[in-house]
């Protein structure tokens, strides 16, 4: 079995509600979102003969993941009051609301979802929050 790992990172900002700790204060994040994909033969012909896929394209999709999140303010759904999301909406702030708690785990969880729904066989993903910590999900 190959494996193929590449990682990107994006630069956001996020608070755990019902969190007793400073986590449960806004505070940001240099997230690094990691992907193994995996597959059992290297393709045989043409362009990516020998590979599992190209970097390159894969490297895009870890991309193009991490640029959606980035240098956002990631709220939990219905975790604010309404009159704070809408003078957060009003200052123009690039607000992404998610149906999960933003733990590393949930996000591992997530981005998992989102490689496979792309059509990549995924080993697992890792989530960064900091440079020492963080959670992975595969199944
Ligand atoms: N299992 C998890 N535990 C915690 C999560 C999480 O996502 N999964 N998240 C948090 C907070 O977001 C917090 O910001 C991170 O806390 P911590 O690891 O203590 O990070 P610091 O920035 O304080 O880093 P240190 O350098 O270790 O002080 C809490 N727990």
């Amino acid at each position: 079995m190959y494996q193929l790992n590449t990682h990107a990172s994006f630069d956001s900002a996020h608070f755990l509600a019902g969190y007793e700790g400073k986590c449960s204060n806004l505070h940001g994040h240099r997230w690094k979102l990691s992907v193994t994909i995996q597959k059992e033969k290297v393709e045989q012909q043409g362009q990516t003969r020998g590979m599992v896929v190209d970097f390159g394209q894969l490297k895009d999709k870890v991309k193009e993941i991490a640029d959606e999140f980035d240098h956002a303010l990631i709220i939990e759904k219905n975790t604010l009051k309404e009159k704070t999301m809408e003078a957060l909406k009003e200052e123009d702030f690039r607000i992404i609301e998610v149906a999960f708690r933003p733990t590393a785990e949930n996000f591992a969880k997530y981005f998992y979802d989102c490689f496979k729904q792309s059509g990549y066989d995924v080993s697992f993903v890792e989530v960064y929050e900091t440079p020492n910590n963080c959670a992975i999900y595969g199944e």
